[in-house]
């Protein structure tokens, strides 16, 4: 499990998040909702190790092992317990096959072996046929699903998805619901999933964390995330406090 407690960060003086505290235990899908410009990236960024953060810690907790602190350099520092991240613009090399993208994905977090670890595509079957072809030559469905694919090739602890419904042709509801279903239930793995959809959030996240201001104002269980609440801090008016 990871645990983030009174995390802060700023971009120069502007304070963006504030006293962030976070729980995202194995096994759980986690959505991070809020209205645009609250901090939902920020906050993913930081985790991954992309964004510096100027206090609070952020502590990986493992059944039988030491707790491992994340805070003690950027990116690098978070293959410890393996995070995988999949950001707005998914990132993949649209030039290369989409074995290259799994081979590279895999090099990069320091993988040397050569074989490919043909595991992934048990997840994402209709990439196996796919593997000797251009990503540019692909879908937009299943350009995200090799940048998921890339994410978990090397067996993260942790997948972070940032706003997966942005996309033009978006892998969306039923298909990447079931998928972190298996991810979740099959592996153990926590997953953060930024994303403005309730909808999505509703249907693929066991708990959420709703932020206002880069503050966390509410999180429970995704059954609690009511239309009062989401009408209080993502409705029109202008939240009291
Ligand atoms: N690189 C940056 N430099 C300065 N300010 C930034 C930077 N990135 C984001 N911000 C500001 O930080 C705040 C939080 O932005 P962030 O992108 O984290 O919000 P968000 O909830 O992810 O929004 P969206 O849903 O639009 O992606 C906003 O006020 C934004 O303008």
């Amino acid at each position: 499990m990871l645990s983030l407690r009174a995390i802060n960060q700023y971009y120069g003086n502007q304070h963006t998040l504030w006293n962030v505290d976070l729980d995202l235990p194995p096994g759980v899908c986690t959505g991070i909702v809020g209205l645009p410009g609250m901090g939902k990236t920020t906050l993913m960024n930081c985790i991954a190790g992309l964004l510096p953060i100027a206090s609070g810690t952020m502590v990986w907790h493992e059944a039988g092992a030491s707790p491992f602190p994340l805070l003690s350099g950027g990116s690098e520092a978070r293959t410890g317990p393996g995070i995988g991240y999949v950001s707005q613009d998914r990132r993949i090399f649209s030039q290369l096959t989409v074995e290259e993208n799994l081979h590279i994905a895999r090099r990069a977090k320091g993988e040397t072996s050569g074989s490919m670890n043909s595991d992934i595509f048990e997840f994402f079957p209709e990439l196996y046929p796919l593997r000797q072809r251009r990503a540019s030559g692909i879908s937009d469905d299943l350009q995200y699903q090799l940048a998921l694919a890339n994410a978990l090739v090397t067996r993260p602890r942790l997948l972070i998805l940032d706003e997966p419904s942005r996309g033009p042709d978006p892998l969306l509801t039923a298909r990447l619901a079931m998928l972190l279903a298996r991810l979740t239930r099959e592996l153990g793995l926590s997953v953060l999933l930024a994303e403005q959809q309730l909808g999505l959030i509703r249907r693929v996240a066991e708990r959420f964390c709703l932020l206002w201001r880069g503050r966390s104002v509410a999180q429970g269980h995704v059954s609690e995330l009511n239309d009062p609440l989401i009408e209080h801090w993502m409705g029109t008016a202008s939240p009291a406090g």
